[in-house]
């Protein structure tokens, strides 16, 4: 069976949780047969700017590991020219085949995973990072509580926008945007747009602001002024994370 060495320790393979352009995530045991995820990205083929988005993410990544637990833990890295391994703690599933799997969301699920989801983005942000990728894949089930398993830095199709400065308040806007489609799915069994076949109909609904999302009618009054007040298409007149924060439907029971 493959192993895969990571600053001097060996780690046993044991499957592979998914892979991208350049880059595999295992799942990987240890000598103790403690559980890990091993990031591999391949940098053979990887310009400057491409290595560099990696090392960037990498080292938000090791940084933010202090301020909150719904970030996933990053414990070792090994960084060369051609290939870059990260250590990561392994989750059970990943949000996106969790919704995929379930046709209801149990309530008190869904305020418990959105409260995380919170967490995680206000930290972050907390730090000048926005994500602007934000969707259901990003977060990983550990132990019963969801973990933000990436920033969207690494391997960022547009250049990066920290350079031109532009307002961070407004910009952190979309990532509300992003959670609050999240949250829709996991009310609606579906994204706010799902229904709209066509890719150009679709896009053109997005950002026009006189077509009416749908929020049929539910029980939880919170939850329903949460879902309104995220898909705000004017991102000035949209719900920050900090007001999501102390809003009633993360502090009233249903
Ligand atoms: C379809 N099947 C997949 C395996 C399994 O789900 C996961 C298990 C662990 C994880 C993970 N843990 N730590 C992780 C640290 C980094 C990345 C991680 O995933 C990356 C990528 C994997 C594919 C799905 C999107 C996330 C990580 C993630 C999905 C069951 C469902």
């Amino acid at each position: 069976n493959e192993t895969i060495t990571i600053k001097g320790k060996q780690f046993f393979i044991l499957k592979i949780i998914g892979r991208g352009g350049s880059s595999k995530v295992y799942q990987v045991l240890d000598h103790k047969k403690q559980l890990f995820a091993v990031k591999y990205v391949d940098l053979e083929e990887a310009d400057a700017q491409t290595v560099e988005s990696y090392k960037n993410e990498i080292q938000h990544l090791n940084h933010l590991q202090l301020y909150s637990d719904q970030i996933i833990k990053l414990y070792d890295y090994e960084i060369t020219n051609s290939y870059i391994y990260m250590l990561m703690e392994c989750g059970n599933l990943d949000l996106n085949t969790w919704l995929r799997n379930r046709k209801t969301v149990n309530p008190l699920d869904r305020k418990f995973y959105w409260r995380n989801m919170l967490e995680a983005v206000h930290t972050i942000h907390n730090h000048g990072i926005i994500h602007s990728d934000l969707k259901p894949a990003n977060f990983v089930i550990v132990n019963g509580s969801l973990k933000l398993i990436d920033f969207g830095i690494a391997n960022r199709l547009q250049p990066d926008v920290t350079s031109i400065m532009k307002d961070s308040q407004i910009c952190k806007k979309g990532d509300v945007w992003s959670l609050g489609c999240i949250l829709y799915c996991m009310t609606y069994g579906k994204t706010p747009f799902q229904s709209i076949t066509n890719q150009i109909a679709k896009l053109h609904a997005i950002i026009d602001t006189s077509h009416p999302i749908e929020f049929p009618d539910i029980s939880e009054k919170d939850l329903l002024d949460v879902l309104k007040s995220c898909l705000v298409r004017n991102p000035r007149e949209r719900i920050s994370l900090k007001e999501l924060l102390d809003h009633p439907y993360l502090h009233h029971s249903p």
